[in-house]
């Protein structure tokens, strides 16, 4: 039964469907990293909010984990790198607490026009200072988003509503997207000069780190008032503070602080700061949503393989898991054939080709291309999986082309796989055999028929009499049973290749006596 940890606050709703999809189940908020450190060891998910810091040194001593489940949007709290390098998936739900967040930042937006949260203060207090909280309104106002995304365009929506004029910053917004949202696209700095409210909707990158700078900031319009509900460290906050103090910028309304949990941070002392302690997306239906959102996520993935809202690999649906399964794992053995073999020749891989043909091609090629890597790379590379792989290839220059045949198979599918070294490309094809049993069907553009054995032996050899014999005998010393023998040639007498199952490993030097014998041209033993 997989395990899974909770080690921030997650809407009791999360611990319901855990159980129901029977998965172990343990909440712990509040851990310190070495509590953490302590017991991550035994679980194979972790779902967080934004407190858990996933650190490369957490991920170091999490031998089990499998997948990190981010119970809202921001993955900056997560070192994706090393968890991705560790083969572990981390995934998100980017739309369960949009619209809350987005309502919080509209709600920033008025407190900081009406000077809400110090009237409600003073007025407790029984002062009655109603010529103190003089406002501005928000119609006609020009609102500068910076990031018109998810959260980002929900704001607009709303603002557009309250008769503000929207111009956005995001350079992977479209003009089209723009129109559609009505709101202006334009340049950074334009904003800037243009706007009377600025809102951040970004994430928190190292493109995005002080989109609000020094520079920046001394850049906006007299008398800006800028909300962040998005991430501290967007905003510099020390340049902030003193263009609040110089009153360049009448006021801010933050979420979200450079350290969390903020308790002390000098912008707290001045009155034109509105501050919440990191509430975008407390509200009971966003909460109830991420949580639910989540543990399906991490279900899914821990009980059927299907990855839905990964930020480190591509998405196979809870529709789809079942399906690409066996094409997951004949594309993960035909890597690793061909992986074992350039290994064998210390072939430096610089290209790979995949062809899909028949069934095979109406699929979701990305999670098969991901377990071809997958099985390709094991020889080189420790821990090697469906989320590492393809990073691996990347990293490593090996170029991946992908050919879909959309004509007639011998074959109700077939992949045929090809890798190119320095020196040569190996070809490898293969196909289900009632629709879930990967078989090898051609090796070197010569047609076979093998299972995939645990243990293999792979020999190239002339097509002359005499070569089964002596290959068995030598087997047959050493007491080693045959499951299964394949051969096939490329004519009478022409190139041939022979696939041998064994039912244990092969020895050394009977390795050596196969290679010696006088037709052989190449003798491998494989493992899968
Ligand atoms: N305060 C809170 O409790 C919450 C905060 N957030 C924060 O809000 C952020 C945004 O969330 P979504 O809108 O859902 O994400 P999203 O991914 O839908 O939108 C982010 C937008 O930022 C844009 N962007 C990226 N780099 C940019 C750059 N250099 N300059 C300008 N724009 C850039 C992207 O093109 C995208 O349109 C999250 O990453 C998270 O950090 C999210 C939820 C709750
Ligand atoms: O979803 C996000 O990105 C958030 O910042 C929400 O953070 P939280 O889950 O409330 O700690």
């Amino acid at each position: 039964m997989p395990k899974v940890l909770i080690s921030d606050k997650l809407s009791p709703a999360a611990i319901e469907i855990f159980k129901q999809r029977g998965i172990e189940v343990t909440t712990k908020p509040g851990l310190t990293p070495a509590e953490l450190r302590a017991i991550i060891g035994e679980f194979d998910g972790l779902a967080i909010r934004s407190a858990t810091k996933v650190t490369r040194e957490l991920l170091d001593v999490a031998r089990n984990l499998k997948v990190i489940g981010r119970a809202g949007i921001g993955v900056d709290n997560v070192d994706v790198k090393s968890a991705t390098a560790r083969g572990v998936v981390v995934m998100n739900t980017p739309y369960g607490n949009a619209i809350t967040t987005a309502e919080h930042a509209i709600g920033m937006m008025f407190a900081l026009a009406r000077q809400l949260p110090e009237a409600s203060v003073s007025t407790k207090a029984g002062k009655w200072e109603k010529n103190r909280f003089m406002g501005v309104e928000l119609t006609n106002k020009t609102l500068g988003l910076i990031g018109a995304g998810n959260i980002g365009s929900i704001v607009a929506e709303r603002a557009l509503g309250l008769k503000m004029r929207v111009i956005a910053y995001d350079p992977y917004l479209t003009e089209t997207r723009a129109t559609a949202l009505g709101v202006e696209k334009i340049e950074l700095d334009a904003l800037l000069a243009r706007a009377d409210f600025i809102t951040l909707h970004t994430p928190l990158t190292e493109q995005t780190r002080n989109i609000l700078s020094r520079e920046a900031l001394a850049k906006t319009k007299k008398g800006v008032r800028i909300v962040n509900c998005a991430r501290g460290g967007l905003v510099d906050e020390a340049a902030l503070y003193e263009a609040l103090r110089s009153g360049h910028v009448a006021g801010a309304a933050l979420d979200v602080f450079e350290t969390e949990p903020a308790t002390d941070n000098r912008l707290f002392a001045l009155e034109n700061v509105v501050c919440t302690p990191h509430l975008g997306a407390a509200t009971n239906e966003a909460q109830e949503n991420v949580a639910l959102q989540v543990a399906e996520q991490i279900s899914d993935f821990l009980l059927t393989g299907a990855v839905t809202n990964a930020v480190n690999m591509a998405s196979v649906s809870a529709e789809d898991a079942p399906r690409l399964k066996p094409y997951m794992e004949l594309c993960q053995l035909l890597g690793g054939f061909a992986g074992q073999l350039t290994e064998a020749r210390q072939g430096v891989i610089r290209q790979v080709g995949i062809e899909y043909e028949g069934a095979a091609a109406h699929l979701n090629h990305r999670p098969l291309s991901a377990a071809l890597f997958a099985g390709l790379l094991a020889p080189v590379m420790e821990g090697v999986n469906m989320v590492n792989a393809p990073v691996f290839a990347r990293d490593h220059g090996i170029e991946l082309s992908e050919t879909v045949h959309d004509r007639d198979s011998e074959y109700q599918t077939l992949i045929r796989v090809s890798v190119t070294t320095d020196d040569q490309t190996r070809t490898v094809s293969g196909t289900l055999f009632g629709g879930s049993k990967p078989r090898l069907v051609e090796v070197k553009g010569i047609k076979v028929e093998a299972d995939f054995g645990r243990h293999m032996l792979y020999v190239t050899n002339q097509d002359k009499p005499g070569f089964i014999a002596k290959c068995s005998a030598i087997l047959a010393d050493e007491g080693i049973n045959i499951a299964t023998f394949h051969l096939g040639r490329s004519a009478p007498a022409g190139d041939a290749v022979c696939l041998i199952s064994i039912d244990e490993p092969l020895p050394e030097a009977a390795l050596i006596a196969i290679r010696h014998l006088p037709q052989v041209m190449q003798a491998t033993q494989l493992s899968f």
